[in-house]
């Protein structure tokens, strides 16, 4: 079971909801991955002025958690405003905070998100920041009032897969008991296992699988994916050597050379 601000869940990955070729196809694509929170974007759903449509309305039906986000925000005056209307529009006090810093990579401005974190837990919201694997940013949040993190393992949208697996290794050893949630880049379902490998809470993905030739097929992949990365990482992997190591016993050998 994952716990985040006191709520238990039973599904380790989270799903975004934009890019699918249809919200019905999106709602198809969140019941076959078995997840319980979706993030939404209400930037993007104002903007596209689906404010009470079919969207919306797939949404509830889904009875899944929603997570809103604050993704396109460049500022923490942006970010804030944002959360605080998700908060007035959704009724909740869950924030997927994105402060963004490079219009090419997507990067999450960290100065910025630090101070939007902590205006925000000040303010009542339980924060998820969206960040880099920069320990001691992990740990200015945490200082924000964060009770989560949430390192990229990739530029959004890039399907990279994890491109500083050292770097995630060292988040996780740093904040062992703070759930850590892998956001953003993954591109496939075996990228997902590999991190929930590593002892990961859970990942957050969207592009990889509205993206996908079958997003549906997609999501049920990275639902397995998560779970069998999980088990994996509770049956205590080997960790890989250098040499050879035989598996076979060499005692009763006919012939030795
Ligand atoms: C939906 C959302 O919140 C994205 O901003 C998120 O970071 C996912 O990234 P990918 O689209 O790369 O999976």
């Amino acid at each position: 079971m994952l716990e985040l601000y006191g709520e238990t869940l039973s599904s380790r990955l989270l799903l975004g909801t934009a890019q699918y070729p249809s919200p019905a196809i999106m709602a198809d694509a969140v019941r076959a991955s078995g997840c319980e929170v979706v993030t939404v974007s209400l930037r993007r759903e104002m903007a596209g002025n689906r404010t009470g449509g079919r969207f919306w309305e797939l949404i509830r039906e889904l009875g899944v958690r929603v997570l809103p986000n604050t993704a396109g925000c460049h500022s923490v005056k942006e970010a804030v405003t944002t959360a605080r209307m998700a908060r007035e529009l959704f009724g909740t006090e869950w924030i997927k905070l994105e402060v963004i810093g490079n219009h090419d990579t997507l990067q999450p401005d960290v100065f910025g998100l630090v101070e939007a974190a902590r205006i925000l837990s000040d303010d009542g919201f339980r924060v998820f920041p969206y960040t880099t694997d920069d320990l001691v940013v992990g740990e200015r949040l945490l200082e924000a009032g964060c009770g989560v993190l949430m390192p990229w393992c990739a530029p959004i949208g890039s399907a990279r897969g994890p491109i500083n697996v050292d770097g995630l290794r060292a988040m996780r050893g740093a904040f062992h008991d703070i759930p850590l949630i892998v956001d953003a880049g993954l591109g496939r379902p075996s990228h997902a296992a590999m991190v929930m490998e590593l002892g990961f809470d859970a990942v957050l993905l969207n592009t990889a699988v509205a993206k996908a030739g079958d997003p549906v097929a997609m999501a049920e992949a990275f639902g397995g994916a998560v779970e069998a990365g999980r088990k994996a990482f509770l049956a205590g992997p080997l960790e890989p050597r250098d040499m050879a190591v035989p598996s076979t016993p060499v005692i009763g050998k006919a012939v030795f050379e």
